[in-house]
């Protein structure tokens, strides 16, 4: 089973501990009921050897079941923790791409269900160990009590074994399909979430959410999931009717045909009535271990479409990164494209194919990006501007062409130095409520004046590395993204359409003071845009053209030099 080789591999020793443990524990355990029968079969009283034996197998089968037992849930905590960081990691190094093609629910619903099915069902194993171990022993045994009835057993074992993998083969279909639901499950979960103004507004369209499309799906989730643990279960049921109709054979007929005495028959039904209770402590973890098992393999398809975004697994990986909290410096002390003038495009395109065949198109563009200089990117909705900025960025990687830095090629190898050139607020930016992979103490003074310059200080704090609240206006919540551009102090800063969602003060502020500055401290500025009244403070501008970059004359006459009034302190 694929559990068995993941946990082989994830932590090859304590798994082989824990299985050998439960084997031991099963293994004892029968040999503690064969010692309760010779004791019951004993004419004389019990010998000492006797009594210290059963003493150390009681001791033994504790021990060992404890040490299985305990050794499992540590095993499945820690894989746990392993699977959800390899899928974090999987997502962090897979292109954005490929990201955005699996789908946000598909990922969350692996991260948050499917690794958890499967630490549930890890504590299972030492008790499938032990009860396989069990049953052997107990057949081992009976080979000396009667090899006639071994021989019957070992059949029915097989038996009973075939017709339980024949049974809960649909089970686990079931349960696939059951899994494929969860994900349009998770699709929904995240639409109620995400969309509950809409919701609450449309009586209709939360109709539809949720009486039509997620109640659909839920019932389908549901009735494949009830199918299949419902034929798992029969399976059990069926493993464990086959025992009971031999011990019923072994009764009425055994008897009779291979004239057992009353001593051996009695022995036999012992050790099997034990046998049988033990089947059934590995049988009931059945369920779980197949709904584990199609867990672990939707994981391993989520983790093979991330691979396959980097052209295999592990390949064109950044070095990892072992602690979050990177001081800024670490960025760009070791950039190989530290002190770097340009930045040009040769070539460079970007496409997304559509689901009917059609695709929009950007480029093949050949331009060029300089440091102290503003650079306007404007252009009508859908031309392009955004996934300009991804590709700038290296978000996106070109389909065709090269992004060169001062005549140095970006490659899988410099990636990495390249996006930590930049600093940028997208238009669905993502606030972090603190300054991840800021020095805290160092940038607390820093904040607290930019806090004062982006008129925040009334709302917001920094204590320690932490926003007092980031419950703000979408506006002030783009100032304090702003507010950690400046903190980050990187040469090359994007504002994707920035300003659309701040007043006319603060906007004049932000083209007329911001970038400028910005500018003059030899950063390489690119603002999306379209505020036209503001074009004048641009000193390049560029129109994007259904894909397509055209330069244009920057617009004059309106006051660049402008003040706003606005304390400066950056
Ligand atoms: N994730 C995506 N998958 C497929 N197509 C996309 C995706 N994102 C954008 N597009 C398409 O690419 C084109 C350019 O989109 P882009 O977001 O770059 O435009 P934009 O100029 O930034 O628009 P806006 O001014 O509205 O922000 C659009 O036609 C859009 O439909």
């Amino acid at each position: 089973m694929s559990l068995f080789a993941y946990l082989l591999r994830y932590s090859r020793g304590p798994f082989l501990l824990a299985i050998a443990a439960g084997i031991v524990s099963g293994g004892t355990g029968a040999a503690f009921i064969a010692m309760v029968n010779l004791a019951l079969a004993a004419d004389a009283a019990p010998s000492q050897r006797l009594i210290w034996g059963y003493v150390a197998l009681c001791l033994a089968t504790l021990v060992t079941k404890f040490v299985s037992q305990s050794m499992l849930y540590r095993l499945s905590q820690g894989a746990v923790y392993h699977l959800r960081r390899r899928l974090i990691d999987g997502i962090l190094d897979a292109p954005l791409r490929t990201v955005e093609r699996t789908g946000t629910a598909q990922l969350y619903s692996a991260l948050a269900d499917d690794v958890v099915v499967i630490a549930d069902a890890l504590p299972g194993l030492p008790g499938i160990c032990s009860g396989a171990a069990f049953v052997l022993v107990a057949i081992a045994y009976l080979v000396i009590v009667s090899p006639a009835v071994a021989l019957a057993t070992g059949a029915t074992v097989v038996v009973g074994v075939l017709l339980y993998l024949l049974v809960s083969a649909s089970g686990l279909g079931a349960l696939k399909a059951a899994r494929r639901e969860q994900d349009a499950l998770f699709g929904h979960f995240r639409s109620v979430t995400e969309g509950l103004k809409e919701l609450k507004l449309n009586r209709e369209r939360r109709a539809a959410l949720i009486d039509g499309e997620l109640t659909a799906t839920a019932s389908a989730y549901r009735r494949h999931s009830v199918f299949g643990l419902s034929v798992y279960e029969g399976a059990t049921g069926g493993g464990q009717a086959v025992f009971f109709a031999f011990i019923g054979l072994l009764l009425f007929a055994f008897p009779a045909w291979f004239a057992l005495s009353d001593q051996t028959l009695t022995s036999c039904v012992l050790i099997l009535l034990f046998a049988v209770s033990s089947l059934q402590g590995v049988l009931v973890w059945f369920p779980a271990l197949g709904r584990a098992s199609v867990a672990l393999g939707k994981i391993k398809e989520r983790l093979a479409e991330l691979d396959a975004g980097l052209g295999g697994p592990g390949a064109g990986r950044a070095p990892a990164v072992p602690n979050s909290r990177v001081p800024a410096a670490v960025g760009r002390a070791g950039n190989v494209f530290a002190g770097w003038r340009s930045i040009a495009f040769r070539g460079v395109s970007h496409v997304y194919p559509g689901p009917k065949g059609e695709q929009f198109v950007l480029g093949p563009l050949d331009f060029e990006f300089r440091r102290g200089e503003i650079l306007f990117v404007v252009g009508a909705n859908g031309s392009g501007k955004t996934t300009l900025a991804k590709v700038l960025t290296s978000l996106y990687e070109p389909e065709s062409g090269a992004i060169q830095v001062d005549g140095t090629q970006v490659t899988a190898a410099n990636r990495e130095d390249y996006r930590n050139l930049f600093s940028a607020v997208f238009s669905d930016f993502h606030l972090f409520d603190s300054l991840l992979g800021l020095p805290a103490g160092e940038q607390a003074a820093k904040a607290q004046r930019y806090l004062e310059r982006l008129q925040l200080d009334h709302k917001v704090r920094v204590d320690g590395d932490r926003f007092s609240t980031t419950a703000l206006s979408l506006g002030q919540r783009k100032r304090l993204a702003l507010l950690v551009t400046y903190l980050e102090d990187r040469p090359f800063c994007l504002f994707d359409e920035w300003a659309a969602d701040q007043d006319p003060v603060f906007k004049d502020f932000f083209y007329r003071e911001l970038l400028p500055e910005l500018r003059d401290r030899d950063k390489a500025v690119v603002v999306i845009s379209h505020d036209d009244r503001y074009f004048d403070a641009a000193d390049r501008l560029v129109r994007l053209d259904y894909g397509q970059i055209r330069e244009e004359e920057v617009p004059r006459g309106q006051s660049v030099a402008g003040r706003s009034g606005v304390e400066s302190g950056c």
